[in-house]
């Protein structure tokens, strides 16, 4: 099938199937009420998990995935009918349709390989989203994603011009009606300005296995510190660099024999492996943040 195809094809199929997160205040009966109210919905429960952060007085939560006949037009009706529970228990809770595949815009700078993977993903339908366009600072991405149909555009940057790059790039987002942002190895810094515009909705890849080696150049200060690991990190986008809630992580061994560019070739493989594993899991509303820490269901 063509990602068209896919894309249809995977909407009709899953248009009476959602997914209810929630974050609140543990106490005993939460997901009996919340099962409850799926059944005399008529909603089937398809997945359910949940995490208690400290039952002796943290928070809780809860994601599940139900099918529900008549869905797509009862949506209004049964989020405004589950206030009854979300007040009894001080919920804060979100729906999310799963046929509502999410725009997403691709950033990236000179290295492709993490943007490659995610277009071969996309492209074999393991990753469910519709990419609305890919912004880079440089031009080597451009044939890759004419090929593909996907709109292409190149904005030169550097951190004495962000302001009006920042300017343009919103720009673009708002004109694709963009809900995601992944940085596949965009090596320039967002400002506080744009990262406010997408809160939690902006994922990076950063080549190193965080806390570690924060900020450019990793993989040459992991060299000089003789280090037995490398790795990546994949996690949400704040205004402390590469300090945002992780998503995912994954490391390999490396030992003296490796020199900076064998960190470099064995890290790739571990960058673009990392990064769709977390973008799978947000695009599945598996990840739920929560201070500067996930829960990932
Ligand atoms: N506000 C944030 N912006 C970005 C983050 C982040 O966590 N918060 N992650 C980075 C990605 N990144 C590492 O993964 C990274 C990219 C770039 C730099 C950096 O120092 N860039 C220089 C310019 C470098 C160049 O032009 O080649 C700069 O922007 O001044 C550090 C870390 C993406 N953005």
């Amino acid at each position: 099938m063509t990602n068209i195809e896919l894309y249809h094809h995977f909407r009709e199929q899953n248009k009476d199937r959602a997914r209810l997160l929630i974050k609140c205040p543990d106490q005993p009966g939460i997901v009996s009420a919340v099962s409850t109210f799926l059944m005399n919905n008529g909603a089937n429960i398809i997945e359910s998990s949940q995490y208690s952060a400290d039952p002796e007085g943290g928070n809780f939560f809860i994601r599940m995935e139900f099918s529900c006949l008549d869905l797509h037009n009862r949506r209004i009706e049964i989020e405004q009918s589950f206030h009854e529970v979300s007040t009894k228990f001080n919920m804060e809770f979100q729906f999310l349709y799963v046929s509502d595949v999410k725009k997403t815009a691709i950033f990236v700078s000179k290295e492709q390989h993490c943007l490659m993977e995610l277009l071969w993903e996309w492209q074999n339908g393991d990753l469910m989203m519709d990419i609305g366009c890919i912004i880079s600072n440089n031009e080597n991405a451009e044939q890759l994603a004419k090929s593909l149909n996907i709109p292409f555009y190149y904005i030169p940057a550097n951190k004495d011009i962000r302001a009006q790059v920042e300017e343009r790039q919103l720009e673009i987002l708002k004109e694709h009606d963009i809900e995601l942002i992944i940085l596949a190895r965009y090596m320039q810094i967002l400002t506080p300005n744009f990262v406010s515009h997408y809160p939690n909705q902006i994922i990076n890849i950063h080549h190193s296995f965080l806390p570690a080696f924060i900020g450019a150049r990793p993989y040459e200060r992991a060299y000089a510190r003789g280090v037995k690991l490398i790795g990546a990190t994949s996690h949400y986008v704040t205004n402390d660099l590469d300090e945002g809630p992780i998503i995912e992580q994954g490391v390999e061994r490396v030992s003296h024999h490796d020199k900076v560019d064998d960190l470099k070739r064995i890290g790739r493989n571990i960058e673009r492996s990392v990064l769709a594993r977390a973008v799978k899991w947000h695009l599945q509303d598996r990840v739920i943040v929560d201070g500067n820490k996930t829960i990932v269901f």
